[in-house]
């Protein structure tokens, strides 16, 4: 699905992303993690051509991201607020993304109605603007609006920050269920390392920009983690 080949970045000579070859595959779901400024942020910025790398390419089903537009139907994702259009309320929001994908007013509701339980009464049908929503019910929205479109492939950058005990564990079941029902892939950067460890079936340690750990997940997998970020 994904192919990384001899990635870099660097900000005024400092690279900050070096991953010579990776390959994420059709329905896999990779956690990414790592320190604060570890090149999580970065690298997912340039499989969304959201940046240019310094070095090397990122390919989506073979194709070079910068080169072709196609892989932005079958891409959702939702890295922080600025991919949300603030003056807006939730309503408005997910209604200009649907017209993106062709929904009918009825696909949309049928869409949305899914997920009544995560937005908890917060989010259709009120008057408030986006930029005026608690930062949990921001990433609601920008999850779900990623959402749409049937993607075949989900990036998400800690998509469990800010969000409450029930809603973690409602979007867990949301993540897992697009994964076993329709193969999608995943990719999430996380700090939660138990919620990562417990989506992710594959994890990979990013450190100063480099790949230190790229594992399946097993039933030692959070404690070797927890062990590496207390040493
Ligand atoms: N536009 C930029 N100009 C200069 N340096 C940058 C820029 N964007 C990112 N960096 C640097 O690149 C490094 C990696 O940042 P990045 O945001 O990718 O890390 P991260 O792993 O996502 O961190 P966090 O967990 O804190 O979100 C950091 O040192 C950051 O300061």
């Amino acid at each position: 699905m994904i192919d990384v080949k001899k990635l870099s970045k660097s900000y005024k000579g400092v690279e900050v992303v070096n991953i010579p070859e990776m390959h994420i595959a059709k329905g896999e779901s990779y956690g990414l993690v790592g320190n604060n400024g570890a090149g999580k942020t970065t690298f997912f910025r340039m499989i969304l051509d959201l940046i240019r790398p310094s070095t090397g390419e990122v390919l989506s089903k073979g194709v070079n991201v910068q080169n072709n537009e196609d892989w932005k139907y079958y891409t959702g994702s939702f890295l922080d607020e600025s991919f949300l259009i603030d003056y807006l309320t939730p309503d408005e929001y997910f209604e200009f993304i649907a017209s993106l994908h062709n929904y009918s007013k009825g696909d949309l509701q049928e869409f949305l109605n899914q997920f009544d339980d995560l937005f908890n009464d917060e989010i259709r049908g009120k008057k408030k603007y986006i930029r005026d929503l608690s930062k949990g019910n921001q990433k609601k929205v920008g999850i779900v609006a990623a959402l749409m479109g049937n993607p075949e492939i989900i990036l998400l950058d800690e998509p469990f920050a800010n969000l409450d005990p029930t809603t973690q564990i409602r979007l867990k079941e949301i993540l897992r269920k697009l994964k076993k029902e329709k193969d999608v892939t995943l990719m999430i950067s996380s700090h939660d390392l138990s919620h990562v460890t417990e989506v992710c079936e594959r994890i990979v340690l990013l450190e100063k920009g480099k790949v230190q750990k790229d594992i399946q997940t097993s039933e030692t997998t959070l404690k070797d983690l927890e062990d590496y970020f207390t040493a």
